[in-house]
């Protein structure tokens, strides 16, 4: 559109500010805590336990409180990108790639035949399967993390992800087809409104997470994770890569340049198979017994189904609890969703590098986590 052209989209947002429909200065909110709190009023297969709610709180900030636990943690991972490295562009490119496929890495396999991914002389699973697939890449020279190249049908192909995702076992990554689906219709919708560039969505975001992750849930179908629970009219809105990718940057950037954001205490925990499974295993959420009975024996759970969404809805709502009953306990508390999250997941999965005794989280495959 060049500059002299009206843009009728702005016209219409400030026609309806004008009418008093709208109101332009209102800061966005996504929606995803009122519909995570519906769905808990309304389940019968999942319950909160509040003894062991407040008990974990306490456990929880004791145990952030002595690991100094904060935004500073994700850059201490070897492979998350490192901002300095890689460049201010170059590391949101890296991300926005990154939370646009960040979904179902679990396996039916054991630990040596699982889909693995070998970098830097380690074997890597599951989410880091993803960021090693997506480092090695770069240094192959596959220019993965640019959206020209997605919407390149004879250079981005399957087989080349395949390449980039390879695994040292028999085991392929799961859902690549999907993968690649995601990468074309994000690099489509960048083409058409964001000059090809995930720097021009920040910039539309302007300094609002909510406004982000609802830009992204507007304009990207493949960010769009929300679905209807029961005959609700409204959808239920988990958005949870949209989510995870803003909560990426801040951490990232640790609040500042491209992971500014002045309402970043709107985002949620990210509702994916790992922080249901600690919340489980802390007690903190207990289930009906066919559901329990179902993920123990680990039957897949339906995407979109009763038990599924009362699943992530109801972890969702539990962590917002435990961040509530954080501060009540310790009011100074600096702690939001994001970082409560963010270190329940590392717990998990500290806790399954350690050989420890834990149920199994539940089973959906699925493009949303
Ligand atoms: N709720 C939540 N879900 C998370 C993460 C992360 C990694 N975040 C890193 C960034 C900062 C943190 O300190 C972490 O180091 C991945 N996932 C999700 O889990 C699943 C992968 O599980 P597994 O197959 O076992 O690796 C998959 O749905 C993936 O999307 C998180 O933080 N929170």
């Amino acid at each position: 559109m060049s500059d002299d052209e009206p843009d009728l989209e702005l016209l219409a947002l400030l026609r309806q500010h004008l009418q008093g429909k709208l109101n332009l200065n209102e800061e966005p909110e996504t929606g995803v805590l009122e519909g995570a709190e519906y769905v808990y009023d309304n389940s019968i297969d999942v319950a909160l336990d509040m003894r062991s709610c407040k008990n974990a709180a306490a456990a929880i900030y004791a145990q952030m409180q002595q690991k100094q636990f904060s935004s500073a943690s994700w850059s201490s991972h070897e492979l998350h990108p490192d901002r300095f490295d890689m460049g201010d562009e170059g590391t949101v490119a890296f991300i926005f790639t990154m939370d646009l496929l960040n979904f179902s890495f679990w396996s039916e396999k054991s630990e040596a035949e699982r889909f693995a991914v070998e970098y830097r002389g380690k074997r890597w699973t599951g989410y880091w399967s993803l960021v090693a697939g997506l480092q090695r890449a770069l240094e192959e020279g596959i220019p993965i993390t640019d959206s020209h190249f997605w919407q390149n049908e004879e250079e981005c192909t399957l087989d080349v992800l395949k390449k980039v995702f390879r695994s040292c076992t028999d085991e392929e990554m799961p859902l690549l087809a999907e993968r690649l689906a995601c990468l074309r219709e994000a690099g489509q919708v960048l083409y058409e409104k964001y000059k090809c560039d995930p720097i021009n969505l920040l910039d539309a975001a302007d300094g609002s997470a909510a406004g982000l992750v609802n830009l992204l849930a507007r304009d990207f179908k493949c960010f769009r994770d929300e679905h209807t629970f029961e005959g609700r009219r409204k959808p239920i809105r988990f958005l949870k890569r949209a989510q995870i990718l803003v909560a990426d940057l801040w951490a990232c950037f640790e609040g500042e340049d491209y992971g500014e954001f002045r309402d970043i205490d709107k985002i949620t925990m990210f509702a994916d198979y790992r922080v249901p499974q600690i919340l489980y295993n802390m007690g903190c959420i207990y289930y009906s017994p066919p559901l329990d009975q179902a993920i123990r024996s680990k039957k897949d759970i339906p995407q979109g189904g009763s038990w599924e969404m009362q699943l992530r809805a109801c972890s969702i709502w539990c962590v917002e609890l435990l961040r509530r009953e954080i501060l009540k306990q310790n009011p100074k508390s600096q702690i939001n969703a994001i970082l409560l999250d963010f270190f329940l997941y590392d717990t998990i999965k500290e806790m399954e590098e350690a050989g420890k005794e834990i149920t199994p989280h539940h089973q959906t495959r699925s493009i949303w986590y």
